[in-house]
């Protein structure tokens, strides 16, 4: 079977930095991957590159065996870091969701029924529905969070891609959120995903990519997060900490807290 996302022998970059190097990766249809690594290390030029929006340097990117840059953006969904995005900027939760919708051809204001009624029927499966009415800014970071992945998910895209899903938000947050994608993945959706957050991944995915400029290791996270593994992605030691089968992985080095008054 042909993988649902090929890169094969990437090079990719910007006119300053060349990012990665003959990178190939192959991401299987109906799998739910996250992308591990240190900052700038190249998770977000890796996911532009795989969208089609960072044009490749040599190499090839397919999707279904079709050039990325040839495939309809509305194949892929994307959900980008929410850091990056404008809060100010006036719309509610039901037009973020719209806005998937929306191609150049058509502005905001004149949506059909039946397009408000696949917005109500997919906000009520994110659980969403009661703040469609509220301002975007005004909303908590996961139900920020559910509103563009409803917005990602209302094309019925055939991949999921998603930049820091659990970024910015509380653990709670962050599991619920890594939930749903779960959820979102058993019925056939095809995930890829970046984060910094190793214990969630450890947790929730079942496959992890180490990242640095290139694939350092992937598989499952029982096999990958190893200390030197670890090592040789972030350029220093993690501490892993075992309890039975639990896993405790410490992005930090371990702090001895100051009792001094
Ligand atoms: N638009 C751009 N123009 C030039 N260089 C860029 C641009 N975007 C990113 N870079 C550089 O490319 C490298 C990889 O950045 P990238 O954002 O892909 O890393 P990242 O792993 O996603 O980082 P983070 O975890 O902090 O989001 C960094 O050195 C960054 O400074």
């Amino acid at each position: 079977m042909n993988p649902a996302i090929n890169l094969i022998d990437v090079t990719a970059g910007y006119d300053s930095t060349i990012v990665f190097t003959h990178l190939s990766l192959k991401i299987h249809a109906g799998q739910f991957a996250g992308i591990v690594g240190p900052t700038g290390c190249g998770k977000t030029t890796l996911l532009k590159t795989i969208l089609g929006v960072q044009p490749v340097l040599s190499g090839e990117v397919l999707l279904n065996t079709q050039p990325a840059n040839s495939v309809p953006g509305k194949k892929i969904g994307y959900v980008p870091q929410l850091e990056s995005v404008d809060w100010s900027f006036p719309v509610t939760v039901e037009e973020v969701i719209l806005m998937g919708l929306y191609t150049n051809k058509r502005s905001l204001p004149w949506q059909s029924r039946e397009e408000r009624e696949q917005v109500h029927e997919l906000a009520e499966k994110l659980g969403i529905y009661n703040c469609l009415r509220q301002h975007i800014a005004h909303t908590s970071g996961g139900q920020r969070q559910r509103a563009f992945l409803a917005r990602a998910l209302i094309n019925n895209p055939q991949f999921l891609v998603l930049d820091e899903p659990t970024s910015g938000v509380d653990i709670r947050t962050q599991h619920e959120v890594l939930h749903l994608l779960g959820d979102i993945n058993s019925q056939g959706m095809t995930i890829l995903l970046t984060t910094h957050d190793l214990n969630a991944v450890a947790s929730h995915l079942p496959w992890v990519i180490c990242f640095n400029n290139g694939v350092v290791a992937e598989g499952r996270p029982c096999d990958i997060f190893t200390n030197e593994i670890l090592a040789k992605t972030y350029g220093s030691e993690i501490v892993i900490i075992k309890h039975g089968e639990y896993y405790l992985i410490a992005n930090s080095t371990p702090l001895k807290l100051n009792h001094n008054p």
